[in-house]
């Protein structure tokens, strides 16, 4: 089947496709990691503490496979300007840095995945779920996970990195402006991150989210280090674990990022197949 996925066959049918593939075609020593986009079914999650770029990274790799980026903590805040009839109680646990009770998000989550079985979505990338393990063996009764991506970053930028987060209130792009410039300890190297430059038009109308302050960061990192934490064992104890270090900026992580994940598909098999024919 690994043989199947890096077929030529597979890359005669590609066509133009969204910005990121044009990227990764710009990118050399990769590989074909376009192959894999036609051949099956893409079933991945991205964990990872806050302020680590889960949602930056999903959302390229997401693009470059074709299949949508799926942010729990996006679902969150649109069920909170529906203003659902659990807003304020939502609304008290972010703010508390806590997380939200399991059935609550996974109603959400079976929701959004059943909404995209019926559209004919070929996938997801699920970022920011499963965060307990009781979510990622909920997860496991819906589909099969065959990747579970978990990026990592030192803390200490970590916070950095949540405390520069801004989104523009008028087009909604993100952007992190945070200027990380560290000396790596214990031998490794410097982490370089520079801020990202906004375009003129949303300079002045970036907003900050309300729990990205110091306090609430540091209280999310701690309840992530507690019931979060289990989610890496339980998909490392399912062999689909892939640990990556971010520890620089987009353009010098991203290159690397798609190397990852084209190592690892010959290792293994990423893609599920799709499901046959009755
Ligand atoms: N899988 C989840 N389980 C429980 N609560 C969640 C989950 N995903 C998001 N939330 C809630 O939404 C908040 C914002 O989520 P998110 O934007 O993913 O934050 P972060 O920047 O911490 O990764 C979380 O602090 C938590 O309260």
């Amino acid at each position: 089947m690994g043989l199947r996925m890096f077929s030529g066959r597979a890359s005669a049918r590609v066509e133009p496709g969204p910005a990121g593939w044009y990227e990764h075609k710009r990118i050399s020593n990769l590989g074909k990691l376009e192959d894999l986009m036609y051949d099956g079914r893409v079933q991945w999650v991205f964990l990872g503490m806050p302020g680590v770029g889960k949602g930056t990274y999903a959302s390229r790799v997401a693009d470059l496979m074709q299949v949508p980026h799926i942010s729990a903590g996006d679902l969150v805040r649109e069920e909170l300007r529906k203003g659902s009839a659990y807003a304020q109680e939502m609304q008290e646990v972010i703010q508390a840095g806590q997380l939200l009770p399991d059935s609550m998000i996974l109603d959400l989550i079976k929701a959004r995945l059943h909404q995209g079985q019926q559209m004919g979505e070929r996938g997801f990338i699920l970022d920011g779920f499963p965060r307990t393990a009781l979510q990622a063996a909920a997860l496991e009764d819906i589909a099969e996970i065959t990747l579970a991506l978990n990026l990592r970053l030192r803390e200490d930028v970590l916070v950095q990195k949540c405390l520069g987060r801004r989104t523009c209130g008028q087009c909604g792009k993100g952007f992190n402006l945070a200027d990380i410039n560290v000396a790596g300890v214990n031998g490794a190297p410097r982490i370089v991150m520079p801020p990202m430059s906004p375009p003129s038009a949303c300079i002045g109308k970036m907003v900050m989210r309300s729990d990205d302050t110091e306090e609430i960061v540091r209280k999310r990192l701690a309840v992530y280090k507690e019931q979060s934490q289990p989610v890496e064992d339980f998909y490392r104890r399912r062999d689909v674990l892939l640990d990556f270090d971010v520890g620089g900026g987009i353009p010098e992580t991203w290159p690397r990022l798609l190397k990852a994940l084209y190592d690892e598909n010959r290792e293994r098999e990423l893609l599920e197949p799709e499901p046959r024919a009755a």
